[in-house]
């Protein structure tokens, strides 16, 4: 069993256009409407592979009622935490290229008691067998920037791993708990590091500055140029091409599934990366079910080649 927890859950709303110009009117070809947030697309991918998986999440208003009922459609077993304000709904923009442009909102501000209730039940979650508690994606407004700091001490204090997928202070002050596993991706691991990345090798030493400052693990996404995991082994790069990416949104969610529901170890760079690339191959953020990462085939390099400059570099 691996449990999710999202502080800021979402409501994807992905709209088609035929092309992205500023200040006019864009007809929309298509829209559709996904449940979103990094933990609950993780959860999403565990279950359409028929792992079994909790998502916990704050949620508020009608959108939070509506992405219940979302999640219950998929099979997901959710815990809602209630909080005051409405879940916010992310906007993804998404051009027939692949390009992807994407509105992120801020979500509903959360008070200390709401916080504190989503961490009781995520450890309350975790049943006997879970393996691993997934922390993933940003903080609600106001929430204390130690919320992972916290859900690593707690779940290592009733024996669980945790991975945190998050960004900017939440993602730098879990450091110092030791998660097991921090996923990156390569802006988010610049940022954290405090250096540039634009090649692997970048990559790996950044990756590595993460394990200094506590990471057991660092599983660094980087968009087409795959995957770098760094542990107390050494550093592996893998990828998996794919012909036509068609949305990269919930990749990187995906990547950590595959990786968690592998075991976590340097065997499950591979899988990870099947799912990662098959989820490029989805409309919106949808997850991969075993179809879609049978097709992928993926490469583990025997040795990182550090010049190799960045495809979004190039
Ligand atoms: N254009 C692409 N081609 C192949 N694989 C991709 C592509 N974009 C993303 N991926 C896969 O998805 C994973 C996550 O994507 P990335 O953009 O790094 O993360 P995030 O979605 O968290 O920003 C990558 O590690 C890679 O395996
Ligand atoms: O919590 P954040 O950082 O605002 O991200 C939330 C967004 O991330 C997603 O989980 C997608 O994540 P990734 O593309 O990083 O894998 C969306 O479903 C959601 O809208």
């Amino acid at each position: 069993m691996i449990v999710t927890m999202t502080p800021n859950p979402s409501i994807d709303h992905t709209v088609e256009v035929g092309s992205l110009r500023r200040g006019e009117v864009l007809r929309a070809q298509r829209s559709h409407v996904d449940p979103g947030g990094k933990g609950v697309n993780v959860s999403r991918a565990l279950a359409a592979h028929g792992r079994k998986t909790a998502a916990v999440l704050l949620a508020g208003g009608a959108e939070g009622a509506r992405l219940t009922e979302l999640l219950d459609e998929q099979g997901v077993a959710v815990h809602a935490v209630p909080v005051a304000e409405g879940t916010r709904t992310n906007i993804t923009l998404a051009e027939p290229d692949g390009t992807v442009t994407k509105l992120n909102l801020p979500g509903p501000a959360c008070v200390d008691t709401e916080l504190n209730a989503l961490l009781d039940a995520t450890l309350a979650a975790c049943g006997h067998g879970t393996t691993w508690i997934a922390g993933c994606g940003s903080l609600p407004p106001e929430a204390a920037d130690d919320c992972y700091a916290r859900l690593v001490a707690s779940a290592h204090a009733a024996g669980v791993r945790v991975a945190v997928d998050s960004s900017g202070p939440a993602l730098a002050r879990s450091l110092a708990a030791e998660p097991d596993l921090v996923k990156p991706n390569r802006e988010e691991l610049a940022a954290c590091a405090g250096v540039p990345v634009r090649t692997l090798g970048d990559a790996a030493r950044a990756a590595e500055v993460l394990r200094a400052r506590g990471a057991r693990a660092v599983l660094a996404s980087l968009g087409p140029d795959g995957a770098v995991l760094a542990d107390s082994r050494g550093v592996l790069h893998g990828e998996a091409p794919v012909d036509a990416a068609r949305s990269s949104v919930g990749a990187g969610d995906a990547l950590l599934a595959g990786f968690l529901a592998a075991g976590g170890g340097r065997d499950a760079l591979g899988p990870a990366l099947a799912w990662g690339a098959a989820a490029t191959g989805l409309a919106g953020s949808r997850m991969p079910a075993p179809p879609d990462v049978d097709r992928v085939g993926v490469t583990i390099h025997p040795a990182v080649d550090g010049d190799r400059v960045l495809e979004e570099e190039r």
